[in-house]
C-alpha cells in the first residue's frame, strides 16, 4: 500500500469512502483537468470499446491479435509507443476532448486490443501534456468563474449502455458529469439486482446494510453526505471542489462517482495542470516478452513461445511431478511387504528395477530402492537399501562422512545412512537425493527398444553383438549408434563427477550402467559410497593406496563404459571384442574419442582423470554454451511462471474477499463499502460482455488490470453496477486498497 496516499485518518473510520476522501486532500498529487481526465479514463477500458471491435477470443483464451501487434509486451505507458504511428485514433479522440471515441482502441489491423488500450493511454498522457500547456489559461479561467455553468451541458449519466444528457440531481451535491458511452456492460443481465453503491434517483433500492460505512459525527464543510440505501458515500461539495481546484473532478452525474478526482487536485488549489508521469501512472513489472535470444531458441511460434513453455520442458515437469507423486494404497503396501514407516521415512514406494547384467558383479548382496518421504519435512529420498547387512565396523562411517560432504552436480548425494529392522531383517539403508524420471544409463542405451511386430531379429542385439553386415554397428539391437557429440556429452558430465569423487580421496568402485542415473540431459553416479560400505575391510593397513588403486579402476571401467556406448553394445567390452570394438570406434567416430578410450584401457601407466580434460578440448565449449542457452531459456520461463504465481495470489485474495457469505456473522461484508468495489471489479475483470451481450473474453484484459491492480496504478476504472444503473470510477490504487484491508482483516480473523 502506498502511504502517500493512504495515511490513517484520525478520526473517520479508515473503511469509509470519506476517510479515502479526507486522506486525498492532503496529498499533494499532481492535477488533471476535467476533460482530459475523463478522456483518459475511458479510453484504457473496455467499456469504450465498441461491439464491432470486439475480437471474439480463440478457445484456448488467448489474445489472437499479437502478431499483429508487435508492441504487445511493451510495458504499459512506454512513451516510444507515442510514436510508432499506431494511436491516430487516440490523438484524434484527445484532439477533440472526446473520451468516447471508439477508433481509439484500434490496433494495427483494425481489431481492438490491449496494445490499443495502452497505447491509448500512453497517447493521452502525451496529448495531455501539450493540451495542458494549451489550455492552460482558458481553463484558469473557466475554472474560476463558471465551473458549475461549464459542467451542465457535459453531464450524464451512464445507464444501461446508452448516453443520457442530463443536468445535475442536485446542484450542491457538485457533481461533476462526464460524457462517454458504454458499449460493453460489465454487468450480467440475468444477474441484475438493485444493488448499485451510488446515487442515481430512486433506481438503485437498497441491498446494502446500513453499518457498512460508520458516519463520522463531525463532516467537513467540503464533504457532502450521501445516503444509498443505507450505505453513506462522502463526496466533495461543488464549492469545495471549486475552491480547491478549479480543475477538480468530484463525483459524477448521478450514478457516476469519481473518487480518484481528489488524486488529482493541486496543492495549491490552483489550475497547474502537471499530468500525471506514465511511470505513476503505471509501474508495471510485467513479463515483457521472450528475449529475442531466447525466442529463436524455440521451435514453436512466437505467440506459443509467448505463453505456454516448450513441449519438452513441460512434459518433462509434468512426468516428474507425477512419478514424484506416486504412492502405493494400503493393499499394495502389504503386497510388497513394505513397513509403512522406516526410521524417518514414510510411503515407501519401490522404484522398478530392470533386470540387469551389470559390468560389475562385485556388490552381490541384495538390494533394493525405494522413494520415501521424510516425516518432518515432507522432502522424497531414494532410499537403498542393503538386506540382510550388519555393520561390521563403525569405522567406516568416516567414510560415510565425506561422502556425504560430496556435492557435486553429476553425484547423487548421500545424505545420510542408518541401520533399521524395519523390514523384518538387519537392513542398511543409505539415504540418497530423490531424482524422480530417472534411468539408468543401461535402461536408455543399453535396452533394445521393443518390437514392434513380435519379430526379433536373431542377428542382432546381446545374442551376436558384431554380426553379418557390415554396417552392422550403425543399428545395433539397441537401436542406431549414438551421436559422437552425446557420448562426448556424457563423457564430460562422468569426468566431471568422477574428478570431484577422486579429488575427494573417495573412489566410485561402481562406475557401472546400472550404477549411473540419466535425468532429462543429466548424467549423475548413483549410490555412491555403497560399495565403499558394503565392502568395508577395518584391517587394511593402508587405505590411501587401496583408495588410488580403486581409482585407476575407476579409469579402466570408465573406459569400458565409453566403448560399450560408442558400439552401444555392453558385449563389445568383453576381452575377446575390445580390439574389434576399438576399431569399429575408429571407423565411425573421430580419432579423439579412439584416443580416449585406448587412454584408459592403457593400465600399463598410471593415469589420472585430470589427464583427461585436455583429450575432451574444445568440445568443453559446446557443453558449456549447450548449457548456458538452457539456462537463458529456463530463466525466461522462470521469468513468466514467476509473474503467473503473482497474479495467482491476487487473484487468491480477490476471491477470497468475493461474495464471502459469511465474515464475523456479517453476510453482507464481502457486499458492502470499499468490498462492493472489488465485486464490481471482478464483475469488469470476468464478466464483461459486449454490446449484444456476448461474453467478452480476453486475456490480455484480464492481465492487464491485474497487473494494475497489484501495481495500484493511478489509472482509473469503470465499474459498473450490474443493475446497470449506474458506474464507480476509482483507481487501481483504491481497489488495491481495498484488497489489502480487506484482505488483511481476513487474516486476522483468520489468526484469531
Ligand atoms: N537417486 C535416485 N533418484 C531417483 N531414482 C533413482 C535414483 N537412483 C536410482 N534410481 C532409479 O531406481 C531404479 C532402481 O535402481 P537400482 O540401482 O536399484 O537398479 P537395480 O537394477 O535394482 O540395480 P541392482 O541390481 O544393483 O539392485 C532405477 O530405475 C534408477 O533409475
Amino acid at each position: 500500500m502506498d502511504p502517500i496516499f493512504y495515511s490513517p485518518s484520525n478520526v473517520i473510520p479508515s473503511e469509509s469512502k470519506l476517510a479515502t476522501y479526507m486522506n486525498r486532500q492532503n496529498v499533494a498529487t499532481p492535477t488533471y483537468g476535467m476533460n482530459a481526465g475523463f478522456s483518459l479514463l475511458s479510453l484504457d477500458s473496455p467499456l469504450s470499446i465498441k461491439k464491432s471491435q470486439v475480437t471474439q477470443q480463440s478457445p484456448e483464451f488467448i489474445p489472437t491479435r499479437i502478431n499483429s501487434s508487435p508492441n504487445f509486451y511493451s510495458p504499459y505507458h512506454n512513451t516510444p509507443m507515442l510514436n510508432n504511428g499506431l494511436n491516430g485514433g487516440v490523438a484524434n479522440a484527445v484532439n477533440g476532448l472526446t473520451p468516447t471515441s471508439s477508433t481509439s482502441n484500434k490496433s494495427v489491423n483494425g481489431t481492438p486490443s490491449m496494445l490499443g488500450l495502452q497505447k491509448a493511454t500512453a497517447a493521452v498522457v502525451a496529448q495531455q501534456k501539450q493540451l495542458q500547456q494549451k489550455h492552460h489559461q482558458q481553463q484558469q479561467q473557466q475554472q474560476q468563474s463558471h465551473l458549475q455553468q461549464q459542467q451542465q451541458p457535459q453531464h450524464s449519466l451512464i445507464n444501461g449502455g446508452s448516453q443520457q444528457q442530463i443536468g445535475p440531481p442536485n446542484a450542491n451535491q457538485g457533481y461533476v458529469g462526464m460524457t462517454t458511452t458504454t458499449p460493453l456492460k460489465g454487468g450480467r443481465s440475468s444477474l441484475r439486482r438493485n444493488d448499485s453503491p451510488s446515487s442515481i434517483g430512486e433506481k438503485s433500492p437498497p441491498r446494502i446494510t446500513p453499518h457498512a460505512s460508520p458516519i463520522p459525527t463531525t463532516l467537513p464543510a467540503s464533504v457532502h453526505q450521501e445516503n444509498v440505501g443505507g450505505t453513506v458515500y462522502f463526496y466533495p461539495t461543488a464549492n469545495h471542489t471549486t475552491a480547491q481546484s478549479s480543475s477538480a473532478v468530484g463525483l459524477g452525474a448521478g450514478g457516476v462517482v469519481d473518487t480518484v478526482a481528489s488524486h488529482h487536485t493541486g496543492q495549491t488549489g490552483g489550475a497547474s495542470l502537471t499530468p500525471v508521469q506514465p511511470s505513476i501512472l503505471y509501474t508495471g513489472h510485467v513479463y515483457p516478452g521472450p528475449a529475442s535470444n531466447v525466442i529463436t531458441m524455440q521451435p514453436k511460434t512466437q505467440l506459443e513461445s509467448a505463453f505456454f513453455m516448450p513441449d519438452e520442458m513441460r512434459s518433462e515437469v509434468l512426468s516428474r511431478n507425477v512419478i514424484s507423486n506416486l504412492m502405493l494404497d494400503a493393499s499394495e503396501t502389504a503386497q510388497h511387504a513394505l513397513p509403512l514407516e522406516v526410521d524417518n521415512y514414510h510411503s515407501l514406494y519401490p522404484l522398478e528395477a530392470l533386470p540387469v547384467q551389470p559390468l560389475h558383479a562385485k556388490l552381490t548382496l541384495p538390494s533394493s530402492t525405494y522413494k520415501a518421504t521424510h516425516s518432518t519435512t515432507g522432502i522424497k529420498y531414494c532410499l537403498r537399501r542393503l538386506h540382510g547387512f550388519r555393520l561390521q565396523s563403525t569405522k567406516c562411517m568416516t567414510v560415510v562422512e565425506m561422502w556425504k560432504k560430496l556435492q557435486h552436480s553429476n553425484v547423487v548425494q548421500l545424505r545420510e545412512v542408518f541401520t533399521t529392522k524395519a523390514f523384518g531383517d538387519n537392513s542398511l539403508v543409505l539415504v540418497y537425493d530423490y531424482h524422480p524420471n530417472s534411468q539408468t544409463l543401461l535402461a536408455k542405451y543399453f535396452t533394445p527398444p521393443p518390437e514392434s511386430n513380435g519379430y526379433n531379429d536373431p542377428f542382432q542385439g546381446e545374442a551376436r553383438p558384431f554380426s553379418h553386415k557390415s554396417n552392422l554397428q550403425r543399428t545395433t539391437g539397441n537401436g542406431p549408434l549414438l551421436p559422437e557429440a552425446t557420448i562426448w556429452a556424457i563423457i564430460m558430465q562422468l569426468t566431471a563427477g568422477l574428478r570431484a569423487i577422486h579429488q575427494a580421496g573417495l573412489a566410485c568402485r561402481s562406475l557401472d550402467p546400472t550404477k549411473i542415473i540419466v535425468t532429462g540431459k543429466r548424467i549423475r553416479f548413483s549410490f555412491s559410497g555403497t560399495s565403499d560400505i558394503a565392502q568395508f575391510d577395518p584391517n587394511v593397513a593402508n587405505p590411501l593406496a587401496v583408495v588410488s588403486m580403486h581409482q585407476q579402476e575407476d579409469l579402466t571401467a570408465l573406459g569400458r563404459l565409453v566403448l560399450a556406448l560408442a558400439c552401444k553394445c555392453l558385449q563389445s567390452v568383453q576381452r575377446d571384442n575390445v580390439q574389434s570394438s576399438i576399431e569399429m570406434v575408429s571407423r565411425h567416430y573421430s580419432s579423439d574419442l579412439r584416443n580416449f578410450i585406448v587412454y584408459l584401457f592403457t593400465t600399463t601407466q598410471r593415469r589420472s582423470v585430470t589427464d583427461l580434460m585436455p583429450m575432451i578440448g574444445a568440445r568443453f565449449y559446446t557443453q558449456l554454451d549447450a548449457l548456458q542457452a538452457q539456462c537463458d531459456m529456463q530463466e525466461d520461463e522462470l521469468a513468466k511462471e514467476m509473474e503467473n504465481g503473482r497474479l495467482y495470489r491476487i487473484l487468491v485474495k480477490l476471491n477470497c474477499i468475493n461474495e464471502r457469505p459469511d465474515f464475523n456473522l456479517d453476510c453482507t461484508w464481502s457486499e458492502i463499502g470499499d468490498r462492493y468495489m472489488l465485486k464490481l471489479f471482478r464483475d469488469f475483470l470476468f464478466h464483461s460482455v459486449t454490446e449484444d451481450g456476448r461474453p467478452w473474453l480476453d486475456h490480455a484484459h484480464i492481465v492487464q488490470c491485474l497487473n494494475k491492480l497489484d501495481a495500484g496504478s493511478l489509472e482509473r476504472v469503470q465499474l459498473m453496477s450490474r443493475d446497470e444503473q449506474s458506474v464507480l470510477i476509482v483507481t487501481y490504487a483504491e481497489l488495491k486498497n481495498c484488497l489489502d484491508k480487506a484482505f488483511s482483516e481476513l487474516l486476522a480473523s483468520a489468526a484469531s
